[in-house]
């Protein structure tokens, strides 16, 4: 029987394709050590102990040395695929391998795995409130700071309207077919999507707003990785967030 497909639950697609760039250093940051675990583990950790998840569908980069080859996680299925040479590609591709027994109208989370501190809460809403939509749902935190627009000479050029503003963040909750066809047309575009949202709402499809936390971060830089170092301190001590 194919995982996940038995008991009919919620598969999570993890982009984890990356090389890390910004990063820095010879190791994609999914595999950096924190708390003695890859970063990777502590993101499909926050992902499938959530009791609505059933497995999930880890995208790698071609060659990938670092996976520890796991095949579950958390008690739960995990399936491999290589991911492609921008983040959507390897969306799109992780979205073809999940098994025939994710039906085209099934519901299917997309979560970074440079996210390693997503919170139970936050999912819970994503969730609710996804599934009770007709397109879906993201994850997202509304814009608190003044945005300026800089200019070549590393000068101010103008203040960017705040108001309505959100950083998207991650997991994303959409239908495997309706993705999989934005992605497509994006890609049939010569447009690379940086996230979900942004291919469906090329294709006329209005997903939900849903505030989650401001430490969903994405580690980008070393800075973020000595981010998630202190917030998991915090809660390894016991000490509110
Ligand atoms: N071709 C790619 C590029 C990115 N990702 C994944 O998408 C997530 C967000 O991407 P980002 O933070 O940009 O990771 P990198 O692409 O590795 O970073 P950089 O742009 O600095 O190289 C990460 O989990 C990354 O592994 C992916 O699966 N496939
Ligand atoms: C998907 C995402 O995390 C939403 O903010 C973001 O767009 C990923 O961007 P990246 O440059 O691929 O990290």
């Amino acid at each position: 029987m194919t995982p996940g497909h038995a008991r009919g639950g919620l598969w999570a697609v993890v982009p984890a394709a990356g090389r890390g760039m910004r990063f820095g250093g010879d190791t994609p940051k999914q595999y950096l050590e924190v708390a003695g675990e890859p970063l990777l583990a502590h993101t499909l950790r926050a992902l499938l102990a959530h009791p609505a998840l059933e497995a999930a569908m880890v995208v790698l980069a071609d060659g990938d040395a670092h996976w520890p080859d796991w095949h579950d996680f958390h008690g739960k299925p995990v399936l491999t695929c290589i991911g492609g040479a921008q983040r959507a590609d390897s969306v799109l591709a992780g979205l073809a391998a999940l098994p025939d027994g994710v039906r085209a109208d099934d519901f299917v989370l997309v979560h970074d795995a440079a996210r390693p501190n997503l919170r139970k809460q936050d999912l819970d809403a994503l969730l609710e409130r996804g599934r009770a939509d007709p397109v879906g749902a993201i994850l997202a935190a509304p814009v608190r700071d003044t945005l300026k627009r800089a200019g070549d000479d590393g000068g101010i050029d103008a203040t960017a309207p705040r108001e309505r503003l959100w950083r998207a963040l991650t997991p994303q909750l959409f239908r495997r077919l309706q993705l999989t066809r934005a992605l497509e047309a994006a890609r049939d575009a010569g447009i690379a999507p940086t996230d979900e949202s942004m291919a469906m709402e090329r294709q006329g499809h209005r997903a939900l707003l849903v505030e989650g936390a401001d430490d969903n971060l994405k580690v980008t830089t070393p800075a973020d990785l000595a981010w998630f170092e202190y917030l998991l301190a915090q809660r390894r001590e016991g000490k509110p967030d």
